[in-house]
């Protein structure tokens, strides 16, 4: 999936992100500070039993809207087309769960490595997966190594950008967040011991990147007890190979899902950024139709979401493109008549397309019809196609619901 437009970060220069292939390699690092380093790698872990959430079910495969929590993270990664690999460590009894998740969501560049008992040991074999040259010859070892936990969906290419970077001149970067709680070091009565000044401290989030041979050169150092107790890589690239990681400001997204908690509000964030667009598909080019209207009425109320419209009766590519500006919400406006033909062929193309596989796709059917002319309960009758359609759609994630409007007194100015 190629990143539209909105993904790139805003940083000067032209961004080889809009070069098409995916992974391409980018400028041989050494180059000035702030540059690109040369091909880049993501670790995933994504090994853990999700303990702290409560379910049997590992967190990174719980289902959030239907779709295992894991594919968003990977989809996100996948925006950024100068990621060349991503690895992901799952357990040995997930793996083939991994695998149907990464066909059927259509996950490319992504490889598996076993997890280990612990988190340190889980992102180790995956660096090991791109140290080392891989029989298929598929990985290839890379200049800067991205860290990120699959629990961690709401990921974007500036932060990643900015990690990366920044690992390619300092030779390891991390996120930071301002700590929303106060540490406190207890006594071993249990008392307060002293708490440290929350100003002076941040929580270490994720993403991190290292430059891929210090922090390999650190995990194959590290001690026992790091690689079972440890839970920060920043530390080990410190501890092991005395390279201070640089700090990044990172936004309130980047937090980790760890709780039941974390899950719903997950959901409804998914369920906010889905719907932040809605597309009015017309059966005209008449800017002056009713749909066109309908849309610029729709702008005027909902100020806050971006509203488009496009006419449905475009070329196959054409169609595509207006499908792959990744909106998910969308209005089809039938004026003419209340048949079902030119409804079944927009589902159609929306089922064709690779939308109903990541969310659920949302469409209104809009019938404007004039009821003078004909009586609401024939007209009724005559529309009930739409509920069988919908129990239709409904097996490929598309939700259709349909609006009868008198189009006899229809203000639009409403
Ligand atoms: N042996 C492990 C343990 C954790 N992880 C991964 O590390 C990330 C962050 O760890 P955490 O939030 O602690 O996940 P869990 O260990 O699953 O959670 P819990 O501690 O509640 O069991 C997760 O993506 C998790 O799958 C891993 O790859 N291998
Ligand atoms: O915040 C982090 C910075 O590296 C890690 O995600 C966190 O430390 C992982 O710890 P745990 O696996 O116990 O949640």
């Amino acid at each position: 999936m190629e990143p539209g437009p909105r993904s790139r970060p805003a940083e000067p220069g032209p961004c080889v992100s809009a070069s098409p292939s995916a992974g391409a390699a980018l400028p041989a690092s050494g180059a000035e500070p702030g540059s690109r380093p040369a091909a880049v790698a993501a670790v995933l872990p994504a090994g853990g039993c999700g303990e702290r959430m409560g379910v049997r079910t590992p967190k990174q495969f719980c289902r959030v809207l239907g779709r295992p929590l894991i594919s968003y993270t990977l989809q996100a990664l996948e925006r950024v087309c100068w990621i060349k690999d991503i690895v992901v460590a799952v357990t040995r009894e997930n793996m083939e769960e991994m695998r149907n998740i990464i066909q059927r969501y259509g996950h490319k560049r992504v490889s598996l490595a076993e997890a280990g008992a612990t988190r340190h040991r889980s992102i180790f074999n995956g660096l090991k997966a791109l140290a080392e040259d891989q029989p298929d010859g598929k990985l290839t070892k890379p200049e800067v190594v991205i860290i990120h936990d699959a629990v961690r969906p709401f990921v974007d290419e500036d932060i990643l950008l900015r990690v990366v970077i920044a690992a390619n001149e300092h030779g390891a970067a991390g996120a930071i967040r301002p700590l929303v709680s106060t540490v406190i070091s207890p006594s071993a009565d249990g008392c307060l011991d002293h708490s440290l000044d929350r100003a002076q401290h941040r929580a270490s989030e994720m993403p991190q990147a290292f430059l891929f041979d210090v922090i390999y050169d650190a995990y194959q150092q590290c001690s026992d007890y790091d690689l079972e107790f440890g839970t920060e890589c920043l530390q080990l690239a410190l501890k092991y190979c005395h390279t201070k990681a640089k700090l990044l400001e990172g936004s309130p997204d980047l937090w980790k899902v760890t709780y039941k908690q974390d899950l719903y509000a997950a959901e409804s964030m998914i369920k906010e950024k889905i719907s932040q667009e809605i597309c009015v598909v017309v059966n005209t080019k008449d800017e002056e139709s009713v749909g066109y209207l309908l849309k610029e009425a729709l702008r005027n109320e909902l100020n806050c979401i971006n509203i488009t419209s496009t006419p449905l009766d475009l070329p196959g590519r054409d169609t595509q493109n207006f499908l792959m500006a990744q909106c998910y919400s969308f209005i089809h406006v039938n004026v003419v008549s209340s048949d079902s033909h030119e409804t079944q062929r927009f589902l159609s193309i929306i089922e064709e397309s690779s939308l109903p596989l990541l969310y659920p796709v949302v469409v209104v059917l809009v019938c404007f019809l004039d009821f003078t002319l004909v009586p609401l309960t024939q007209k009724m009758e005559s529309l009930v196609w739409i509920r069988d359609l919908a129990k239709e759609v409904k097996k490929s994630n598309v939700l259709l619901s349909g609006l009868l409007i008198n189009h006899s007194q229809l203000a639009l100015t409403v």
